[in-house]
């Protein structure tokens, strides 16, 4: 499949202070990417790269088989950015503000700026300067999504939303995935990316350390397990079963405590030969992933080489 995005030992240097360090990364087309990290990772950054709206110091961006350095026109009218600082004219109304907008970008059809403007709630008769932080962010999603771009660049977009309208953010992200349009989100907060993402890459001071589905990133981990059974199990029952070997019977047989790593479903198999009464798997969250990651890449169930991990679904050792 063709990529939407290509980063190649992409870097950023801003005097003596480091953006970004060699940041290597294929988004394909289609696809809705989560890309995390903690404050100044370089997650605006590399935004602004894709957008020209920084130059890098070294290596190269590739959006929609674009360079940004010298397609920015073309670019402009097929991506959707939404900046993390997005600002905009405050004298105007967000209706004659939003048709100016589309007006540069060939025209949309009124009813569909009034269709995304209904379902986040957003009155486009307000002026802009008296709207709120949340409402002004409506109208920066408004016009990154109105256009039906291929591809669509946001900067931490549900910042300052809130939880309805973070929902109807989600809803849009997967229309727009089931039309066939890519997603580049960046983001804080996990249970959004969790929820919309096929892929995630975590970023930290400027460099990948971490590259998967999010199902990807959840099989290297560990689970706590509690398993009740009806009749005592032989004690060796579990011993063999990979991932399993912090797991132990208590002494009557019939309680299997512990913490599993990777995936559960050799457990599961193993389990089918009894009789089991109770079963308890606690899937980590993305947040605790996440925080993994950001505590030190060491400490981290799954990652990849920074500035090499390319490939879905690759395991391998932090750099
Ligand atoms: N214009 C600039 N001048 C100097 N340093 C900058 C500039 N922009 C970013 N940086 C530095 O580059 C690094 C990456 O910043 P960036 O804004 O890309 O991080 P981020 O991941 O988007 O963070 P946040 O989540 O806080 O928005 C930080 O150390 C930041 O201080």
């Amino acid at each position: 499949m063709e990529n939407a995005i290509e980063l190649r030992e992409l870097t950023k240097t801003y005097g003596t202070r480091r953006g970004l360090a060699g940041l290597s990364l294929e988004v394909c087309a289609g696809e809705v990417f989560g890309f995390l990290g903690p404050n100044g990772a370089g997650k605006s950054t590399t935004i602004r790269l894709l957008l020209d709206l920084i130059r890098p110091t070294g290596g190269t961006a590739t959006v929609l088989g674009l360079d940004p350095r010298r397609d920015g026109v073309e670019l402009r009218g097929r991506v959707g950015y939404l900046a993390g600082d997005f600002v905009c004219d405050g004298r105007q109304n967000v209706r004659t503000y939003l048709r100016f907008l589309a007006a540069l970008r060939g025209g949309v059809p009124q009813e569909r700026i009034d269709g995304l403007a209904d379902r986040l709630g957003l009155d486009q008769s307000a002026k802009i300067k008296k709207l709120s932080k949340g409402n002004r962010q409506k109208v920066g999603l408004v016009q990154a999504f109105m256009h039906t771009p291929e591809l669509l660049v946001l900067d931490e977009p549900t910042s300052g939303l809130d939880p309805l309208v973070q929902q109807t953010f989600l809803d849009l992200v997967s229309e727009a995935a089931a039309q066939g349009q890519t997603v580049f989100m960046s983001s804080h907060v996990m249970a959004e990316v969790e929820a919309v993402a096929d892929r995630v890459g975590i970023i930290r001071d400027g460099r990948l350390v971490a590259l998967d589905t999010v199902a990807g990133l959840r099989a290297g981990t560990v689970r706590d397990v509690r398993i009740t059974f009806a009749d005592p199990v032989p004690e060796a029952a579990f011993a063999q079963i990979e991932g399993a070997q912090q797991l132990r019977l208590d002494g009557h047989g019939t309680t299997l405590t512990g913490r599993l790593t990777g995936s559960p479903d050799p457990l599961v198999k193993a389990l089918a030969r009894y009789t089991v009464t109770g079963i308890r798997l606690t899937e980590p969250a993305l947040d605790e992933l996440f925080h993994s990651y950001y505590a030190g890449a060491e400490a981290a169930p799954r990652t990849t080489p920074a500035g090499t991990a390319t490939t879905a679904g690759t395991a391998g050792t932090a750099a």
